[in-house]
């Protein structure tokens, strides 16, 4: 039996998804030594290898095949638009997609203003504004602290995730669109998916009873 291989997010969403996972027997645990440089932990019990990645790079792995089966957020699977298939949601890790800024941008997106937005997320924005919503918008790409950019006049607007709504508070800005909801999800690589399509769909069905 060959290894199947694991692209995990690293971030927010790695312990949950190790949880998740030690919920149906699947553990690896060497691989909750924080202090370890190590980047790939096997279980030859069950033959199965996990590594973590950064969110968007899991995509890339599991679309070349050099992971079967990736765990990421909805909006990293939006933004990097991968050939893999998206097979279960997970149901954590939940949080939306908006267009935000302060209250008085709101005309802006109203009249179709031809207006800055500020994102880490330029793929998300750009379909969006120019699918969804037909607007002619110039996306600036941001690399983090997104909610920066409207407060000291980068850009009117901005695509970022909203999860508690705090660090809009925070800031004086809030929600003036809602683009879609998130939540971390099962992504599995074309070809895994037939070649080793019983051991792929036991997994599936086996999460589905702890979610
Ligand atoms: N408040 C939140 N902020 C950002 N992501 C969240 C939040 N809540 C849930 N998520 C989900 O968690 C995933 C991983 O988030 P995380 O912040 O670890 O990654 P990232 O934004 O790619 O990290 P980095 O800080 O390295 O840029 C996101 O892609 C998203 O799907
Ligand atoms: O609604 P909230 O619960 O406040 O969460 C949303 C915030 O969290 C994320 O930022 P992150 O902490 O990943 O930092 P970053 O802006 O540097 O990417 C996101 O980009 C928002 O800024």
């Amino acid at each position: 039996m060959r290894y199947l291989t694991f692209a995990l997010g690293k971030g927010r969403l790695a312990k949950q998804t190790l949880e998740i996972f030690e919920k149906i027997g699947v553990t690896c645990e060497e691989m909750k030594n924080k202090d370890s440089r190590k980047l790939i932990f096997v279980n030859e019990d069950l033959k199965l290898r996990f590594f973590l990645s950064k969110g968007p790079d899991v995509p890339t792995y599991v679309e070349y095949g050099a992971a079967d089966i990736g765990i990421v957020g909805k909006d990293t699977i939006l933004e990097e638009g991968r050939k893999v298939h998206e097979v279960l949601d997970l149901g954590y890790g939940t949080c939306r997609m908006c267009v935000c800024g302060p209250k008085s941008a709101a005309p802006l997106l109203l009249h179709h203003e031809r207006i800055r937005v500020a994102t880490k997320y330029p793929n998300i924005a750009k379909d969006y504004f120019y699918n969804t919503k037909h607007q002619t918008v110039e996306i600036i790409k941001l690399n983090g602290s997104i909610e920066l950019a409207p407060i000291v006049g980068l850009a009117e607007v901005i695509v970022d995730i909203v999860e508690t709504g705090s660090t809009l508070r925070e800031n004086g800005l809030t929600v003036l669109e809602e683009v879609c909801p998130l939540s971390a999800r099962m992504i599995v690589n074309p070809v895994s998916m037939r070649m080793e399509s019983d051991r792929i769909k036991d997994l599936i069905s086996r999460l589905r009873t702890v979610i």
